[in-house]
């Protein structure tokens, strides 16, 4: 055996949680808005030979919880032996009886709790894996069929400020003409080369006129709009048609396979989700009912970047389009989705991030490892997932977590100040 190749394991000695608390700005969704801070965990996988991998990972009470749980459970397993860790983390959620939110905002409640505790273990333990033997995550899951993966502009109606705060630098946006001037700043700071709103805020119609004004601006941009299951099956189908030709896809215009089926017997363009396939035993219904012409991939709730290329694997079989879901988050987050994008041949759109909405300054990696030009992160080529933790910022968000008092009123897993009346399973037009 040639001398720098080591079959030597990597054992967990330690693995440390830490919850943090990062700006966050007034933009609205079918729940409410946005609180002023998002809520992340971030995963710090310690081996005995000394190595540390990196995970990230929503942050609200009930998940914190079940992480530590999984957790504990994971000491001396090797790094390499990600499906005995995957059993591990099964039988420990599957003893655990709690009943605590899991950060998601209630949009994609049917996703399997194993799985999303599973992800930020994985993922550092792929970037452990990529450090001892010196090569990037792509390679790790099949090598980087690119190397820049493209992002969408990803447009939210906003208030002007938090309540009782000044007007934060992006302004107001509640009006069509607001939304296109969102997006001609992203796409003039980052290149993105697609756009997708953010729905389900207003009564219809007026979602039809801000799109009409995108395109309008934007003649050579695909357009998504996601209202996150806000329409009526009736509704949907009238959007679908007033919008044929000018949307790329639809996004889970309502909610359930039984909806999405009888609205995309209707229209010509692909329904999009990630609210009623999130999880394998979903995929089968949506199949079978041809439900759904897109699957968004999200490794946070699909079990890491592993699971996330079989999906994209039945995706492929099936001949499903698939493109990838986000919610506000950090560079961890950014890395692993880039490098899983970069090593999925049929993952042929433009990826959701809410990176434009976060503040420069917060971040727990040092920053100049991602960067954006002409809408797309450059694949990271060092070893794992390219990142390093900033320590220091680390300590910085996780005091402004324990600050807000955030933990204390968050025992639903809702990021979000929800509507009174908010049901993901009522449309609401
Ligand atoms: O459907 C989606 O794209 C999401 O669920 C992403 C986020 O939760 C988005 O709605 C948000 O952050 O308000």
């Amino acid at each position: 055996m040639p001398e720098s190749v080591t079959t030597e394991p990597h054992r967990i000695r330690e693995i440390r949680v830490t919850p943090v608390a990062f700006r966050d700005l007034p933009l609205l969704n079918v729940v409410g808005v946005h609180e002023p801070f998002a809520l992340r965990a971030i995963i710090e996988i310690v081996t005995d030979s000394g190595l540390v991998g990196l995970g990230e990972t929503y942050g609200d009470a009930g998940h914190l919880d079940r992480l530590r749980l999984a957790a504990a459970q994971l000491i001396d397993v090797d790094v390499w032996d990600v499906n005995e860790i995957a059993r591990r983390v099964q039988v420990t959620l599957a003893a655990d009886t709690s009943k605590t939110g899991h950060g998601m905002s209630g949009m994609v409640t049917g996703s399997s709790t194993a799985d999303r505790v599973l992800s930020p273990f994985e993922v550092a333990c792929l970037d452990i894996q990529g450090h001892a033997i010196g090569r990037p995550v792509s390679d790790l899951l099949g090598g980087a069929v690119r190397d820049r993966v493209d992002y969408s502009a990803y447009l939210f109606y906003k208030w002007a400020g938090h309540p009782g705060a000044e007007e934060d630098h992006w302004g107001a946006a509640l009006a069509p003409d607001q939304l296109v001037a969102q997006a001609r700043r992203m796409i003039d700071e980052y290149g993105f080369s697609a756009i997708k709103l953010k729905g389900g805020v207003f009564p219809p119609d007026e979602e039809i006129e801000a799109i009409r004004a995108l395109r309008r601006a934007f003649p050579d941009h695909p357009l998504r709009i996601d209202p996150n299951g806000a329409w009526t099956v009736r509704t949907s189908i009238r959007v679908g048609k007033e919008l044929d030709g000018v949307l790329e896809y639809l996004e889970d215009p309502t909610p359930g396979v039984d909806g999405m089926a009888e609205v995309a017997r209707e229209v010509s363009m692909p329904l999009a989700t990630n609210m009623c396939v999130v999880a394998f035993d979903h995929v089968k219904p949506a199949v079978a009912q041809d439900a759904v012409g897109v699957v968004l991939s999200d490794h946070h709730f699909w079990g890491g970047l592993g699971r996330s290329r079989v999906l994209a694997g039945i995706c492929d079989t099936f001949g499903l389009g698939l493109s990838m879901h986000s919610n506000s988050h950090l560079g961890i987050s950014l890395a692993a989705m880039t490098h899983l994008a970069a090593a999925t041949p049929n993952l042929s759109y433009a990826c959701d991030t809410h990176w434009p909405w976060k503040a420069a300054d917060e971040d727990v990696v040092v920053p100049g490892a991602l960067r954006f030009e002409q809408g797309a992160v450059p694949v990271p080529t060092g070893p794992g997932l390219g990142v390093e933790l900033d320590r220091d910022a680390l300590a910085r968000l996780h005091e402004q977590y324990l600050s807000s008092g955030i933990r204390e009123r968050d025992d639903t897993g809702y990021m979000r100040r929800a509507q009174p009346d908010f049901d993901p399973t009522a449309p609401r037009w």
